[in-house]
């Protein structure tokens, strides 16, 4: 790792404010960055930018390389080759600044501590905390102030975790699957939450397995797959990128067989009384539909699931 990365000239020492952060600074840049375990390549050449007040979510399968990636933004882990910048600094000055809060998967809470005393304790370990109140109110802590860490659910303790990672009042915050765990209901309030903190220039990267909480909570979506980048954009770009669009028509009145000469076409199927069209540019097939199947009647153009892209990006290598 590069421990010896110039600091960013444009970021004054200290804490910045949103305000302040300057945005030609990215929160995050990676550049080339690999790490190997033995013969396994858990990060295989990733570049990525993040930008101050961007919320991303990073999706992957099993063993995609999620926690390896956030584990070098946090500097607990060193990469062989490439280079991290976190607010321009290294992952361990960003950190000693106060500017990265992280929710690490299974980050151990200290035992014998009830989660007031926790909170307490570690509030008196920041420079520049954000007060017990605000934090207790954030997370969603006042109902279990008084339970002993190791009696909590397994969602009231990611909302701990969650408490804590926000206590230095970071303006990076990394969540590696901060959902798992948690009940549906409990789910959305987590994220209302998070949504809370965000607010005003924050910037939040998460990992998560659950397709759906990426695309409804995240600005943008990083896929990666045996340690690269497969895919990046809005849940949208992603899902059209992938597969394109589906064009649906009755059944009668066209001949199937002549639709996959149509422009941008790479499948035609009949179901259920109807054909199925799956295209790479909706707008050239349909434009060539129209005007060549003056026939065709009830047309309806359809975004392909995110689940669907998700599984055709992580299983084609
Ligand atoms: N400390 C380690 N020692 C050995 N191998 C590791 C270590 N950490 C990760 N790996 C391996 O690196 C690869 C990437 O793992 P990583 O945990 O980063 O993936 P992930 O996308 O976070 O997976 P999951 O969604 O299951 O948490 C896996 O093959 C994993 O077994």
């Amino acid at each position: 790792m590069a421990l010896d990365q110039e600091l960013d000239p444009a970021v004054a020492p200290g804490h910045p404010s949103p305000a302040t952060t300057p945005t030609a600074t990215p929160a995050i840049h990676l550049t080339g960055l690999t790490k190997s375990y033995g013969a396994v390549r858990a990060v295989d050449g990733i570049d990525l930018r993040i930008d101050v007040g961007e919320l991303v979510a990073v999706l992957g399968p099993n063993g995609a390389g999620k926690s390896t990636m956030n584990e070098l933004i946090t500097g607990l882990v060193q990469p062989d080759s490439g280079r991290v910048a976190v607010f321009g600094r290294t992952p361990r000055q960003a950190v000693e600044a106060g500017l990265v809060g992280a929710m690490l998967q299974a980050g151990a809470l200290l035992h014998e501590a009830t989660v007031g005393e926790l909170l307490r304790l570690m509030h008196g370990l920041h420079s520049h905390p954000l007060p017990v109140g605000t934090v207790i109110e954030t997370a969603g802590l006042g109902d279990f102030l008084r339970t002993r860490t190791d009696k909590l659910s397994g969602g009231q303790a990611q909302r701990l975790r969650f408490g804590l990672a926000i206590m230095a009042d970071p303006q990076l915050l990394i969540l590696d699957e901060p959902t798992v765990g948690m009940d549906v209901e409990v789910r959305h309030e987590f994220w209302n939450s998070m949504r809370r903190f965000a607010e005003g220039g924050r910037t939040v990267l998460f990992a998560t397995h659950y397709l759906e909480e990426a695309d409804q909570i995240a600005d943008r979506i990083v896929v990666i797959n045996s340690g690269t980048v497969v895919a990046d954009g809005t849940g949208a770009q992603i899902k059209s990128g992938v597969l394109g669009r589906t064009i649906s028509m009755a059944a009668d009145g066209v001949d199937a067989e002549l639709l996959s000469r149509l422009p941008a076409v790479s499948d035609v199927e009949q179901r259920a009384g109807r054909i199925l069209i799956r295209s790479r540019d909706s707008d050239a097939t349909l434009r060539g539909l129209v005007g060549d199947f003056p026939a065709a009647y009830d047309i309806e153009v359809n975004a392909v699931g995110l689940e669907e892209a998700f599984l055709e990006l992580t299983t084609r290598r």
